[in-house]
């Protein structure tokens, strides 16, 4: 067949595809009109997960699922922008890792906000600037980030989705030669996901490593100063004009930064494959046993606990901790509300979101 004409046949099936599209987004408009009547949520991750789950099972072509996911939740995002505008704050500047797993998640037409810490991502959608905020919470090679962690805590929002995105570093720099630079700016945690890298290349040298809020800081940093370097994302480099030295940087090639997609009294139904996020405060963890007790309810009842992390309680002098645990199911499971409504007085629920792996 000629170019022409298969040509000819992709533009009839585009004239069908944009005309379903709009029957769709009729639809949403009218969806998003009930909603708006009963005061209920725009965005339903869950929902979005069933239709991709069923796309995903009924496919025969050539799309595969990370291809049929890119196309879907673009037009989930452009759907949800129709049914009601709404703000993303992100931790940024642009080009942060975090922005692309905002985007991931509220595709390119949402409205964005950068933000400079993870504290005013937290405040923004406290206060209501913004419906959701997109921060970074774990690693997959180096834990927890902290600060979120500490954030969840203090304050109080929920947990409406998570996102993972693969995570590769550029070693990014307007110095000519390494050893002109002096200072290398990153986010603490990315220090410790090149370390293989940074210990090769400025073994023996004097550089500093300058902890900033983000690694789109560090690259604008970089940007500001030819004596210094950053470790950041190739889009941030890019961006602010830095050109870039080394690529995939990073110790492990299967770094991966996890992310959570917060907002005010979210609460999500049942998907069917969720994840549970909550903060325990249990009295007193001196005695034996305690903790042990707790777990031993999840235990009991076969729910798989996916994280624990401890963080400090800040009580005076004192060492004491809260944990932030994480297992399969959703809080509305008979079994697990059971855990909740027993540890009522000790244990806040964070969310119940669809689980990505
Ligand atoms: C249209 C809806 O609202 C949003 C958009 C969706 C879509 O485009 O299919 C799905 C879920 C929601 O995030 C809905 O809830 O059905």
């Amino acid at each position: 067949m000629s170019l022409e004409s298969l040509r000819n046949q992709i533009d009839t099936l585009d004239d069908q595809l944009l005309n379903l599209l709009n029957q769709r987004m009729e639809l949403v408009r009218r969806v998003g009109e009930l909603k708006r009547s009963t005061n209920a949520v725009i965005y339903r991750p869950e929902r979005e997960k069933q239709i991709l789950d069923r796309l995903h099972e009924q496919n025969n072509g050539l799309l595969n699922r990370e291809a049929i996911e890119a196309i879907f939740l673009e037009i989930f995002a452009v759907s949800r922008n129709l049914e009601l505008p709404e703000r993303v704050a992100y931790l940024g500047p642009e080009g942060s890792f975090t922005h692309q797993a905002a985007e991931s998640r509220f595709g390119a037409m949402s409205t964005y906000v950068a933000l400079p810490t993870i504290r005013s991502v937290f405040e923004s959608v406290e206060t209501g600037r913004v419906r959701f905020g997109v921060v970074p919470i774990e690693n997959n090679q180096e834990g927890v980030v902290s600060e979120a962690v500490d954030l969840l805590l203090e304050k109080d929002l929920t947990i409406a989705a998570e996102a993972q995105i693969p995570v590769h570093f550029t070693f990014a720099t307007k110095a000519e030669n390494l050893t002109d630079i002096t200072h290398i700016y990153s986010k603490d945690i990315a220090f410790r996901q090149c370390s293989k890298f940074l210990n090769d290349s400025f073994d023996g040298l004097k550089v500093e490593q300058v902890p900033v809020e983000s690694t789109s800081k560090a690259a604008k940093m970089a940007a500001q100063n030819p004596n210094s370097a950053a470790l950041c994302s190739t889009i941030a480099a890019k961006l602010f004009g830095v050109p870039i030295l080394f690529g995939n940087i990073e110790d492990s090639n299967l770094n991966r930064t996890r992310f959570l997609i917060l907002a005010k009294d979210f609460v999500n139904q049942p998907s069917g494959r969720d994840k549970t996020t909550m903060i325990a405060r249990l009295p007193n963890t001196d005695r034996p046993g305690v903790l042990a007790e707790f777990l031993q309810e999840f235990n009991l009842r076969r729910i798989n606990i996916t994280k624990i992390e401890s963080r400090p309680l800040r009580e005076g002098a004192t060492f004491r901790y809260w944990f932030l645990l994480e297992c399969e199911g959703h809080a509305t499971d008979p079994d697990l509300q059971e855990i909740l409504n027993h540890h009522a007085a000790e244990v806040k629920l964070l969310g119940s979101y669809v689980r990505v792996s």
